[in-house]
């Protein structure tokens, strides 16, 4: 199947941790260039789906397709198997992903950090990787960073090197679990203002998850309430965040609110 109206497609899946179902037939597509956020209590599955797209995670039943391609899945002998470790390596280069916890290489300066991955799994030369990230450091505001190392830089430094990382890999989707949750509270709106400049002016397709509820109305495109693995509300934010229709969604959002 090649659907390329859908860049994500989740069929019925199904996600378990031992015997805890975490996510039970859960069905939702995110259109190219779509920027959705997933909000919801803690424990309703949000970042699940991010790590099962990155393949971090298997699936338990269903499938997954990224760009009409199926992720989890491969055809042999016109049986549906488990996708190889090849397969999803090879699917894991269209996505991206930016985490909480910036995860940069520490022993690497920034250069290098934004440099290897394209250099080892795209098989860029030096030049050509270097090139691309002199452009996607000015991109993020820092230019003049190229030769330090990850510990000599502010929280909010390391995470727009992080965002320049993710892209540096050209992806067609970058997911996004909590970015700013680990940076200091004045750092916060630089990075979502980099994020917001970045949807408007890419196709890029963004998932994101975030407790931010202001940056999820401006920047989102469909905002989805997840409630115990399941979507109970998906509708754009201007809609979702004045008049949710789902009195789960009512009651999470007050409770967000108060808690600001
Ligand atoms: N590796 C794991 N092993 C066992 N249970 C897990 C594992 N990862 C997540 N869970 C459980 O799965 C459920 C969903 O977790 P998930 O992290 O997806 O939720 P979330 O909506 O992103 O929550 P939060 O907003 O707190 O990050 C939770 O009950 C969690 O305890």
């Amino acid at each position: 199947m090649s659907d390329t109206s859908e860049m994500v497609r989740f069929s019925r899946v199904l996600k378990k941790y031992g015997d805890h179902v975490v996510l039970r037939d859960l069905d939702f597509t995110v259109a190219p260039g779509e920027f959705v956020t997933l909000i919801g209590p803690s424990g309703s599955g949000k970042t699940t789906i991010l790590r099962l797209l990155m393949t971090l995670e298997r699936v338990d039943g269903g499938t997954i397709h990224v760009g009409g391609e199926c992720l989890t899945h491969l055809e042999r002998d016109g049986k549906l198997v488990p996708a190889n470790e090849k397969h999803l390596r090879r699917m894991r280069r269209r996505i991206g992903m930016v985490f909480q916890q910036f995860n940069l290489f520490p022993n690497m300066d920034v250069m290098q950090n934004i440099t290897e991955a394209p250099i080892r799994a795209l098989g860029l030369s030096r030049g050509e990787a270097e090139a691309r990230a002199v452009d996607l450091l000015e991109m993020v505001g820092l230019s003049d960073k190229a030769k330090e190392h990850p510990s000599r830089l502010s929280g909010g430094q390391q995470q727009r090197v992080a965002i320049a990382r993710a892209l540096a890999m050209r992806p067609e989707i970058v997911l996004l679990d909590e970015v700013t949750s680990a940076l200091d509270p004045e750092l916060v709106a630089g990075v979502l203002k980099l994020l917001k400049d970045i949807a408007s002016t890419t196709n890029i397709t963004f998932l994101c998850v975030t407790h931010e509820m202001q940056f999820a109305r401006d920047v989102s495109d469909r905002v989805m309430m997840f409630d115990q693995g399941q979507i109970i509300e998906s509708a754009p934010p201007e809609e979702l965040f004045t008049a949710p229709s789902h009195p789960r969604t009512q009651e999470f959002l007050h409770a967000v609110v108060d808690r600001a």
